[in-house]
C-alpha cells in the first residue's frame, strides 16, 4: 500500500532548458526559484472590480459577504463579525475593487476510514482550473481508479508534462487509462505524483459515465490545496473577476468621459469595460479583437454589464491604420472609421462556445469541447498545424473526429434555437483617431497563475511574441493623436516582451516619452541590456525605471506577473 498519509503539493515548473537558462541570467538563481514557486499557486486573494454604473461598492460589499456566508462551500472560511473586515474589503489604493481572501495551501488527509481513496487524474489545463476554485469537468478527467462509483471520494491529482527518454515533453497517459492500483498510478513514479495531488472531491459520476459522457461535472471538489470564494457568475453583471494588475492597466490609461479609447487587443473585454466604467459609459471606446469568437464575447460581456459606450469590432489590429480617403462616401457617419459595415451572420462555433462557456467557473467546464472548437477546427486536417493543436490539447486524431462530429450535430440543434449574432467589421482607422490606445497584446502569459508547465516556450518563440508586439505598437503610435496617451501592458515576467518592447517604442519613435504612472503598485522596470542567447538587446535606463511596473509574483502584493507602460504622444 502507499505510504503518503499527506502527499503535498509540491510541482516543480518545467521550463525549456535554454529558456529556463535564459531567466536565470535575467533574474538570478534564487529569485527565479522564488517566482517559478509563486507561479504554481493562485495569488491568495481574488479582486472583484465593482461595476459602479450599476451598483455603489458598498452595495456589492454587503450583497459579496451575503453570498460567501450562504455559500455552500465547505473549503472556504466564512465571512462572521469578527473577520468580515479581513476576508471580504475595498482596496485601499483601487478603489471600487474589492479583495476576497482565500487560504492556502492545505494539508489534505487522502486516507479516508477503508484506506487511501480511489484516485482521479486530471489534464493540466484542468488543474490549473480546479486551483483557480473550479470543480473538475468531464473533459478534464485523463484517467481514474477502476471501480469509481458515484458518490465515492476521490483523490484528485494531476498528470503534468515530463521529459520522456527521448527529450520530448509527454504527458504519460491517455484519456481513459485506468489505474492499476486502488491510489498512485504505476505509469508515474511515486514521488513525482506525490508533488501532484491538489485535493478531494465527491464523483458525480461513475468511472465508465465520466469518459463516455461530453460535459458535465465529474468531481465535485470538497478539499482542495487552494482555496478561493466560489466567485464565478456571481453577482452578473455587477462584478467583474480580474486580476489586480490588469485592473491597474486599466487606470493607468485614465480615460475621460467623452474621449475617444481604442483598445487594440481586447478580448474578453475585461480592461475594455473597466475603461468604460472609468468612463461613467460617455464617449467612445473601438474595442478591436482579430477573432469573430472573442468579439462575441466582449459583445456579451458589455450587454451583461449595462454598458453602451463600446463598439466592439473584429478586425486585425496589424492592418488596423487605413491612409486617409480622399472619396468621402467611403466614409460612414462615424467620420474616424473607414468602411464600416454590419455582417449578420450566424456562425456554429460561436453558437457552441457560448453554449459551453455560459457561467462557467474557469475553464476545465468543457475545456476540451472549447478547444477543439476553437484551435483544431479552422485548422485542416491532415496539416501539421492541425496535429500540433491537437497533440497541444491531448487528443487523439480518432478521438479529435469523434468529438467534432458530436460537436457539429449538437450544433445543428443549438442553431435552431439561437438568435441571429451579429458581428461589424471595420477596414480600420484614419491615422490620429483616438485620445488614448491600450495595446494589451498576446503575449507568453509566462506570469499567469497558478501555471503548472511551461516546457512548451522556447527562445524563439518569445522572439516571436516580441516582434508581433512591436508590429502592433506600430500601429498605435499612428492612431493615437499627438498629445494623446498609449498604454502598453502584457501579462508576462519575460522582459524581452516588456522593457525590450519599451526600449523599441522610445528609440523608433522620437515623439514618444515614457510618463509616470497612476496608481503605482508594481516594481521598477529591469534596466542595461538582455542577452537571450541569439541577440542582445537594451532594455530600460537608469532614469526610466520608476516610469514603469512590473508586477512580480513573487514580490508581497502576490499578483500575476505583469507589466505596465505608459507613453505620452508629444506633438511634434
Ligand atoms: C492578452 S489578450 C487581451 C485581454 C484583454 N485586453 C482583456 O483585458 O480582457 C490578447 C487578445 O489579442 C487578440 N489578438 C491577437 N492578435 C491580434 C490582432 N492582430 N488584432 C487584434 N486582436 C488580436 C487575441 O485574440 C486576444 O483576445
Amino acid at each position: 500500500m502507499v505510504e503518503q498519509a499527506s502527499p503535498g503539493y509540491r510541482p516543480n515548473l518545467q521550463f525549456n532548458a535554454d529558456v529556463e537558462a535564459f531567466f536565470r541570467r535575467v533574474f538570478g538563481m534564487d529569485h527565479f526559484e522564488a517566482i517559478c514557486q509563486a507561479l504554481t499557486c493562485p495569488s491568495s486573494y481574488a479582486c472583484v472590480r465593482v461595476n459602479t454604473l450599476q451598483k455603489t461598492c458598498q452595495e456589492v460589499l454587503t450583497n459579496l459577504l451575503k453570498v460567501l456566508k450562504d455559500s455552500h462551500t465547505t473549503s472556504i472560511s466564512k465571512p462572521d463579525e469578527a473577520n468580515e473586515d479581513t476576508l471580504c474589503f475595498e482596496h485601499p489604493v483601487v478603489k471600487n475593487t474589492i479583495v476576497v481572501q482565500g487560504d492556502g495551501p492545505h494539508q489534505i488527509d487522502y486516507i479516508g476510514k477503508h484506506g487511501v481513496f480511489k484516485e482521479v487524474v486530471v489534464s493540466r489545463k484542468c488543474a490549473e482550473s480546479v486551483l483557480r476554485g473550479a470543480n473538475v469537468f468531464v473533459p478534464g478527467v485523463l484517467a481514474c481508479s477502476g471501480h469509481v462509483e458515484q458518490g465515492d471520494i476521490v483523490a484528485v491529482s494531476v498528470a503534468v508534462e515530463h521529459l520522456d527518454e527521448k527529450g520530448d515533453w509527454v504527458v504519460g497517459l491517455t484519456r481513459g487509462t485506468i489505474l492499476l492500483s486502488e491510489h498512485g498510478n504505476a505509469q508515474l513514479e511515486q514521488n513525482e505524483r506525490a508533488r501532484c495531488y491538489i485535493g478531494k472531491g465527491r464523483a458525480m459520476l461513475s468511472r465508465t459515465a465520466i469518459f463516455r459522457e461530453l460535459h458535465g461535472i465529474a468531481v465535485e471538489m470538497v478539499d482542495r490545496v487552494y482555496s478561493l470564494p466560489p466567485l464565478h457568475g456571481v453577482l452578473k453583471g455587477d462584478i467583474f473577476l480580474q486580476n489586480l494588475p490588469s485592473i491597474v492597466a486599466a487606470r493607468v490609461l485614465d480615460p475621460q468621459p467623452g474621449e475617444r479609447i481604442l483598445d487594440m487587443c481586447a478580448a474578453p473585454g475585461g480592461k475594455t469595460t473597466a475603461l468604460a466604467i472609468l468612463m461613467k459609459d460617455k464617449g467612445t471606446i473601438v474595442a478591436i479583437d482579430r477573432s469573430h469568437n472573442k468579439v462575441m464575447d466582449i459583445k456579451k460581456l458589455t450587454e451583461e454589464m449595462k454598458i453602451t459606450c463600446v463598439h466592439s469590432y473584429k478586425l486585425d489590429a496589424l492592418k488596423a491604420v487605413q491612409a486617409e480617403q480622399k472619396n468621402s462616401e467611403c466614409l460612414t457617419t462615424r467620420e474616424c472609421f473607414v468602411n464600416e459595415e454590419t455582417v449578420e451572420c450566424t456562425t456554429p462555433e460561436v453558437l457552441l462556445f457560448h453554449e459551453t462557456n455560459g457561467g462557467n467557473p474557469g475553464l476545465a467546464q468543457n475545456s476540451k469541447t472549447c478547444r477543439v472548437t476553437d484551435y483544431c477546427l479552422d485548422i485542416p486536417r491532415g496539416s501539421p498545424d492541425r496535429e500540433v493543436a491537437e497533440r497541444k490539447h491531448y487528443l487523439s486524431n480518432a478521438k479529435a473526429i469523434k468529438e467534432e462530429r458530436k460537436l457539429k450535430s449538437r450544433l445543428k440543434e443549438a442553431k435552431k434555437y439561437q438568435d441571429h449574432v451579429t458581428v461589424s467589421h471595420v477596414k480600420g482607422f484614419l491615422p490620429h483617431t483616438f485620445d488614448r490606445v491600450l495595446l494589451d497584446p498576446p503575449c507568453s502569459a509566462l506570469g499567469l497563475r497558478p501555471r503548472l508547465f511551461a516546457g512548451l516556450e522556447t527562445i524563439e518563440g518569445l522572439r516571436r511574441h516580441a516582434i508581433y508586439q512591436k508590429r502592433l505598437f506600430d500601429q498605435a503610435v499612428q492612431l493615437c493623436r499627438p498629445g494623446g496617451i498609449i498604454v502598453y501592458s502584457t501579462c508576462t515576467i519575460n522582459p524581452g516582451e516588456n522593457e525590450a518592447v519599451v526600449r523599441y517604442a522610445l528609440d523608433t519613435y522620437g515623439c514618444l516619452s515614457l510618463i509616470h504612472q497612476s496608481p503605482y503598485l508594481g516594481e521598477p522596470g529591469l534596466i542595461g541590456t538582455l542577452d537571450d542567447g541569439v541577440s542582445c538587446k537594451k532594455l530600460l535606463k537608469e532614469e526610466e525605471k520608476y516610469l514603469v511596473q512590473r508586477f512580480d509574483p513573487s514580490g508581497p502584493l502576490d499578483t500575476i506577473g505583469f507589466f505596465i507602460a505608459k507613453f505620452q504622444v508629444n506633438p511634434s
